[in-house]
């Protein structure tokens, strides 16, 4: 199994202890069930982290920004879960637009 895959099965078994009122010592689990706001704004964090790892240069600002994006995937992950989206979903989504230019795909949207 993809770690990837291996992850969001953590994370769905982690969403199925809280709905039994169970995983006190889960972080994804505080997540999953604490404000929205909260797990959002972890996503953003992330997501600027990763971004401001992406100008750090040489083998340990590789290292950190693989980290970070280690994080921004699980807590995109953790994301999808609350909204009930499998990575499949997602997959699938990405999978539809092969072969569909970005550029034309955005002209498309100005007419
Ligand atoms: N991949 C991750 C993972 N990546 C990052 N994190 C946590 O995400 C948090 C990152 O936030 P920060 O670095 O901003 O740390 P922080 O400031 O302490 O966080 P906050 O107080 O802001 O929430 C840290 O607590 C990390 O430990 C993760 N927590 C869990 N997982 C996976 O999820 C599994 C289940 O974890 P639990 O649900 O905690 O059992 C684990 O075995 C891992 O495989």
């Amino acid at each position: 199994m993809r770690p990837l895959d291996a992850l969001e099965q953590t994370i769905r078994e982690r969403a199925d202890a809280a709905r039994q009122g169970d995983g006190g010592k889960s972080y994804t689990v505080k997540l999953l069930t604490g404000p929205l706001e909260k797990l959002c704004g972890k996503v953003t964090e992330e997501a600027g982290e990763l971004v401001e790892a992406a100008s750090e240069q040489g083998d340990e600002g590789r290292a950190h920004f693989v980290y970070e994006a280690g994080d921004l995937l699980y807590h995109t992950l953790v994301l999808l879960r609350r909204h009930g989206v499998d990575l499949a979903e997602v997959e699938h989504e990405l999978a539809r637009r092969f072969g569909i230019s970005g550029i034309e795909e955005k002209a498309s949207r100005a007419k």
